[in-house]
């Protein structure tokens, strides 16, 4: 056994967590509140519409850069956004190292109306399931944490209750892993969640190997339009943007600056 990564030391808090929340509500309550949810949002047409869009994060704090921002209020945050025409709202809800919770999901939810992302470390359907009876239409599925064989069924198990699962990689091993799983939307992220370092080419490495009708998503590290525009030209649909919204001052003006520049006729575009 190698030594204990990053990765590994928050998966073991959530599955104590899970393992925590699955004592009070247990997994046919989870299931059966999953089921009586308001339908899910389409979050593939949200991103398949035209231009580069902007996946807006709720994010407090991380690993690598500590406390980010206080966010007393994530609902008020999250309509900002919305107003700002971010098409996809991700949520952490990861409460040790992040300090999300799913009480900060719930308020987005009832905040607005575009697709939810809830992004955490799903290890099992529990989660799936309660991402969904907290309103969420997409959820991430972190690769590097999950053995295949669990990948797949975590994957079937999201598109099953009619979701959107971002499947996120960060080398070209666990891109083919992904696709071999079925993946539609992929996420290439620069922080190695290992290391926490950010390489910023591994997009433009690991994108021209995916097939045209897959969706590419470039995560974390970006700071501005600049970045954008770089990931547009190396075939980006869409940015998750979390730390450059949040400690920005004013996250109105930037998220709506990023909008602005992913659907400016002069942003490049994926071929499709
Ligand atoms: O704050 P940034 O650098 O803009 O990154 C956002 C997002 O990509 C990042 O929060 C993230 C990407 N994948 C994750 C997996 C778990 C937790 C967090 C993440």
């Amino acid at each position: 056994m190698g030594e204990q990564t990053v990765l590994d030391s928050i998966i073991e808090g959530v599955r104590a967590d899970v393992a925590a929340r699955e004592a009070v509500v247990d997994y046919a309550a989870i299931k059966q509140a999953s089921a009586a949810a308001a339908a899910p949002r389409d979050a593939m047409a949200a991103l398949r519409q035209p231009g580069i869009g902007v996946i807006a994060e709720v994010k407090r704090a991380s690993p690598s850069r500590g406390e980010l921002a206080d966010i007393a209020d994530p609902a008020e945050l999250a309509r900002i956004y919305e107003k700002g025409g971010a098409r996809i709202i991700s949520v952490l809800t990861e409460e040790r190292r992040f300090r999300g919770s799913l009480a900060d999901l719930d308020a987005v939810r009832a905040a607005v109306d575009v697709p939810i992302l809830r992004k955490d470390f799903i290890v099992g359907p529990y989660q799936i399931h309660e991402a969904r009876a907290h309103g969420a239409d997409v959820i991430l599925l972190i690769v590097a944490a999950l053995e295949q064989n669990v990948l797949e069924s975590l994957l079937d198990r999201t598109e099953s209750l009619g979701m959107t699962a971002l499947v996120e990689v960060h080398t070209e091993e666990e891109a083919d892993r992904a696709l071999q799983a079925g993946a539609k939307v992929v996420g290439i992220n620069a922080r190695n969640l290992k290391t926490l370092e950010v390489d910023r080419d591994s997009f433009s490495r690991i994108a021209p190997g995916l097939p045209t009708e897959v969706i590419k998503v470039a995560e974390s590290g970006i700071r501005g339009t600049a970045d954008l525009l770089a990931y547009a030209g190396a075939g980006a649909d869409a940015v998750l943007v979390g730390e450059g919204l949040v400690t920005s001052g004013d996250p109105r003006a930037a998220v709506s600056e990023l909008v602005t520049a992913g659907t400016h006729p002069s942003c490049p575009k994926p071929a499709r």
